[in-house]
């Protein structure tokens, strides 16, 4: 078993909080996605988990066992916490097999478990057929095979990957991920996966951890985090869509909120017992439709932009009632109309930001 929990964890360099306040704890066996944008302390935070970083507030426990805190650190090697980074570091003068096996040595395995081990490796991750090459002679994605398998072979029952795939073009990508999920499921190791790729994280994470200066915004699963974002920072990180200050009015019997917006009265969701004001709105594009612009309850805008996207046009509207704002929608390529032409936009649903 290997939870990982988290508690009032931080980390700072100099003024800056690179890790503030993160609570969070990982689920024996789940695989968790770390998201978020450029230098918002993705890898600082799987660097206090490996024990390369000292943490100065909160604490870190694995399975049960306190590893971190303040003044008292477990080293990295005692931690049983399993690396993977887009640079590979695999030795050039050794083989794959040897590249895998090379852990195992160094913990003084005896020949025959080591042999063993590695081949289960190998054949796990598919590089039965290149056990004898070095590394130089492989593809990208090979190279990373290899280093997951390096990584497999200590048997971790928890693995830290950062931006594995990083380096790999995007067809390898797609492909990769499929292996990870296959290694996840295969291991049942407890997982934890930086990205700042939205779509890689959606297609392997059980929960998705998004990250912003140095704090965790939101820790749900994929489709709550698209849905119902908790902040303006996720649901513009998260998916496409738009943002729009609107006034919560009230809730109706079926548990929508009435919400007005630019004096046009919409029907949204809300988390229940939010207090009515002034809020903002998640409105993704498949949240609008478009109709003729003069119905009752119609929104009457203008085309901006329209952007061919390969059978569908992205269309960046402006509503007639609020200029400076902006609402994009997805319209089939045969029925988009085109910039400057007036439309009418029909709002289908949305989400009222809980703060
Ligand atoms: N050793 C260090 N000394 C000083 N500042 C650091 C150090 N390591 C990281 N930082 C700063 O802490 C912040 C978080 O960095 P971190 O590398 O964790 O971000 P990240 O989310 O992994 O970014 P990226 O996606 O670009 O790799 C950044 O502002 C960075 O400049």
């Amino acid at each position: 078993m290997a939870e990982l929990r988290l508690q009032n964890l931080g980390k700072r360099f100099g003024d800056h909080a690179a890790v503030e306040a993160v609570e969070l704890t990982v689920a024996d066996g789940e695989f968790l996605a770390l998201l978020g944008p450029s230098g918002c302390g993705k890898t600082t935070l799987l660097r206090l988990i490996a024990g390369f970083e000292e943490p100065d507030a909160g604490s870190i426990s694995i399975a049960g066992r306190e590893v971190a805190r303040p003044g008292r650190q477990l080293p990295p090697e005692e931690r049983r916490v399993g690396l993977v980074f887009q640079s590979y570091a695999l030795w050039p003068h050794m083989s794959v097999a040897e590249n895998v096996a090379y852990p195992l040595k160094v913990a003084g395995l005896p020949r025959a478990e080591l042999v063993r081990r590695r081949d289960a490796a190998l054949a796990t991750t598919g590089l039965e057929g290149f056990a004898g090459r070095r590394p130089a002679d492989l593809s990208g994605g090979q190279r990373q095979r290899v280093a997951l398998a390096r990584c497999l072979v200590m048997e971790p029952p928890l693995v830290l990957l950062d931006e594995p795939l990083a380096n790999l073009d995007v067809h390898l990508r797609a492909a990769m991920q499929e292996e990870f999920a296959g290694f996840h499921d295969k291991t049942g190791a407890t997982m934890v996966y930086i990205t700042h790729d939205q779509a890689e994280a959606m297609a392997l994470a059980d929960r998705i951890a998004v990250m912003h200066q140095g704090r965790l915004q939101q820790v749900a699963a994929p489709r709550a985090l698209y849905n119902e974002p908790a902040t303006a920072m996720v649901a513009g990180f998260i998916g496409e869509g738009s943002l729009v200050e609107a006034e919560l009015l009230g809730f109706e019997a079926d548990g929508r909120a009435a919400v007005t917006l630019w004096d046009r009265r919409v029907r949204l969701r809300a988390r229940p017992g939010q207090a009515p004001g002034p809020v903002v709105a998640s409105l993704r594009p498949e949240q609008l439709s478009l109709t003729a612009p003069d119905g009752p309850d119609v929104l009457p805008a203008r085309v901006r932009r329209a952007v061919y996207r390969g059978g569908r046009v992205a269309l960046d509207l402006v509503p007639e009632a609020a200029p400076e704002a902006s609402l994009l929608l997805l319209e089939p390529e045969a029925t988009a109309p085109g910039p400057g032409e007036r439309v009418g936009i029909a709002i289908g649903g949305g989400w009222v930001i809980p703060e």
